[in-house]
């Protein structure tokens, strides 16, 4: 998951390849919440890992269920109805999902117990309302209070007393402001049905009926039928006792498969975006957002678990759609209108100003960055194509992931605007951490990027002046890749050594070279399978590579290899001539010096630290050596290009050579 402050995807051209989606959101925190309330061991396949499941687990380990993960396999042994702690503090994030149905079942289960729980957020949650349910819950007679603003979390519910609850009557709750009062309901009141059957009757017009679904069809794998009339009245006959089905399986996410349906419908393809883990037999409601993507264009195919989507219809097609079915995926069309012929209307979704932050009015201020014309209403928006160029845009998220990925998708606005298209800056990209984590890297694997379009920020300069220091932090901050080129000249040195080839023999080192087997896998390094990390970094073999280097056919064997490292979402480079020669086009290119009396002190300290004996004088005239071969060699001699900034960090500090680079950088993105 990318934890920077922000991140500038390039502008992408292309798109095609397989997605692995990662497991529902609304299925995971369901099945959880069933599975800690039933008797017995689940064996929970593909749960969904994200901040949102993570509170619902974490909630249930407070209260004394038991979860054990093995492998992939996450097992939940309930607490089979039974409260086994009384009191417990629970902090629930963001997450709607475990809020509205823990806070039913917790109702119910201490008033007839015995028992009192505090049920707290994030700020943004306790904006989020859950009034209708706590009514409908004192009706039943529960203790809720209100810890906060009335209607809103934070809430204690139960009083540390039993109560008879009256379930005798039907307990009526809201429809219209979200489906999840209702599902909290349905999946906390099997608890109370020893005395006889409960109703529910919904009052107004249910929004987000396919919700509902998956819960009743999630409440029939822990053995409760609901007996139900259309989506107004609900039964939960006498005695319903969940029972564990033993082994339960999370489907792919359908609103994140909404994602690349979207970018399979906007991007040309060589081959299509394969999608698994999610197919047109899905209990998801979102699946139908594939018939809104159908309607503007999408050429999609699928079967069980699985979705192939390529361009159809091309630019796409406005339409006007009611989009009550499917509240979450309905935001992705709002952006692939952007692509389309004609305006697009979406309807019915009154909910959006109720979810993780008031979603119209955030997509439309942010859609608006980008050059578009946006119209919104209480419960609809409605989107214009862009007709003039695209603006480079810094997308605020909202702690909101769906924000996050949706905008995402505007990164493919060459394909309208022509060559060569704008960065968009996506701020705060761990918010995806929500329902998808890997969102970006997965979106990095299957996406072109326009050619020449992934930014790259250079760091030559001589031996020991902090350049890998200073490249590899600029890398974390940015979320970019790293390319260390002296490490590929080092592994030509020790792989010559391994041959027996002579340093001085240009063609057998070029030969040598450009068959390299490299293998980076985090801060090791592998030649040919032999961990080469430590060896790499010896004086000795620097000393090797720089004579290594001097040969223009070694450096015209490394060169391919080097321009590989240019991946999205950007590349730093760290070298000699990576300003120079390798990445003359770099956004950003910085000439790192220090005195050689400093680099030579930076080198023994760095020495000593890793206990290797170390001499100053003899690593001085080492420097000095090795300085006057890289910059007086005949190609690419280390120098700073003519458009390099340079930066003498003889006195400053690497956190504020970072801060300075950082500052260059953003004065030359165009955000
Ligand atoms: N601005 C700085 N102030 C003080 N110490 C620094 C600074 N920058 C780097 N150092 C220290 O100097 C040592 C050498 O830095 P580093 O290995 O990054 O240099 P380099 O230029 O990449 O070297 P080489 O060319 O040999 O790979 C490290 O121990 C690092 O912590
Ligand atoms: N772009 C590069 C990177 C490195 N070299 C040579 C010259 C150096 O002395 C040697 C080792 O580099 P280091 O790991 O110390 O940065 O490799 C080069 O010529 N061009």
């Amino acid at each position: 998951m990318y934890t920077t402050e922000f991140l500038d995807l390039p502008p992408l051209v292309r798109a095609g390849g397989r997605v692995r989606l990662p497991g529902s959101k609304s299925i995971s925190n369901r099945v959880l919440l069933l599975a800690g309330l039933a008797a017995g061991t689940t064996e929970v396949h593909d749960l969904l890992d994200s901040d949102d499941t993570r509170v619902m687990l974490d909630a249930l380990r407070l209260l004394g269920c038991d979860l054990q993960r093995d492998g992939d396999v996450l097992k939940v042994t309930g607490l089979g109805g039974q409260l086994s702690r009384k009191e417990a503090q629970l902090f629930l994030g963001n997450a709607g999902t475990a809020m509205r149905p823990l806070t039913a079942a917790l109702a119910v289960l201490a008033a007839s117990q015995g028992g009192q729980f505090q049920l707290s957020g994030v700020a943004r949650m306790h904006e989020r309302p859950i009034g209708d349910l706590v009514q409908a819950l004192r009706q039943l007679g529960c203790p809720v209070a209100d810890l906060g603003q009335p209607g809103f979390p934070p809430l204690q519910v139960g009083d540390g007393g039993v109560h008879a609850l009256n379930t005798a009557a039907p307990i009526r709750v809201r429809g219209d402001v979200s489906s999840q009062f209702l599902t909290a309901l349905l999946l906390a009141l099997p608890l109370v049905t020893a005395q006889g059957p409960v109703a529910i009757e919904v009052d107004g017009e249910l929004i987000s009926k396919p919700y509902i679904d998956i819960t009743l069809r999630l409440l029939a794998r822990f053995g409760i039928a609901v007996e139900r009339e259309g989506y107004q009245r609900f039964v939960l006959p006498q005695g319903s006792a969940y029972r564990t089905p033993g082994r339960i399986h999370v489907e792919g996410d359908a609103s994140s498969a909404s994602y690349f349906v979207a970018l399979g419908a906007i991007a040309g393809t060589d081959q299509p975006v394969r999608i698994e883990g999610v197919g047109l037999d899905s209990i998801q409601g979102d699946i139908r957002f594939v018939e809104a993507a159908q309607a503007m264009g999408a050429q999609v195919t699928g079967g069980p678990g699985w979705l192939e989507v390529q361009r159809g219809a091309w630019p796409l097609k406005g339409l006007t759609l009611d989009c009550n079915h499917i509240p979450d995926a309905a935001m992705t069309l709002a952006v692939m209108a952007l692509y389309a012929d004609g305006p697009t209307r979406l309807n019915n979704i009154a909910s959006w100003r109720v979810k993780e932050t008031d979603r119209i009015a955030a997509m439309a201020a942010e859609l608006r960055k980008l050059g578009a014309t946006v119209t919104e209403g209480p419960d609809f928006i409605e989107v214009q194509p862009l007709a003039g160029p695209w603006q480079a845009a810094s997308i605020h998220t909202y702690d909101d992931h769906r924000m996050a990925m949706c905008l995402s998708l505007a990164a493919f606005n060459p394909l309208v605007a022509g060559e060569p298209g704008v960065p968009v800056r996506i701020l705060d990209p761990k918010c995806v951490g929500k329902t998808f984590p890997d969102y970006f890297e997965t979106l990095f694997e299957v996406v072109t990027p326009a050619a020449d379009q992934v930014p790259v920020l250079t760091v030559d300069g001589p031996t020991a002046s902090g350049k890998g220091t200073l490249a590899s932090e600029l890398a974390r901050r940015l979320g970019f890749h790293l390319l260390d080129s002296g490490a590929l000249y080092r592994a030509t040195a020790l792989a010559a050594q391994d041959a027996g080839v002579s340093l001085d023999d240009e063609a057998p080192l070029a030969e040598l070279a450009g068959r390299l087997a490299l293998r980076f896998e985090g801060q090791r390094v592998y030649l040919a399978g032999r961990d080469i990390t430590d060896p790499l970094r010896l004086e000795s073999t620097g000393g090797m590579a720089s004579r290594v280097s001097v040969h223009p056919a070694v450096r015209q064997a490394l060169h391919q290899l080097q321009l590989s490292f240019r991946r999205a979402p950007g590349l730093v480079a760290d070298g000699r001539d990576m300003g120079t020669v390798v990445f003359p086009g770099a956004s950003l290119k910085v000439f790192l010096t220090a005195s050689v009396e400093q680099r030579a002190e930076r080198r023994y300290k760095q020495l000593i630290s890793k206990g290797v004996s170390a001499n100053l004088p003899q690593i001085q005239s080492d420097l000095r050596l090795r300085d006057e071969r890289d910059a007086n060699r005949s190609v690419a001699p280390c120098r700073p290009a003519e458009d390099a900034m340079l930066l003498d960090n003889s006195a400053m500090s690497i956190e504020d050579s970072v801060v300075q680079c950082l500052d260059w950088w953003r004065q030359r993105r165009p955000f």
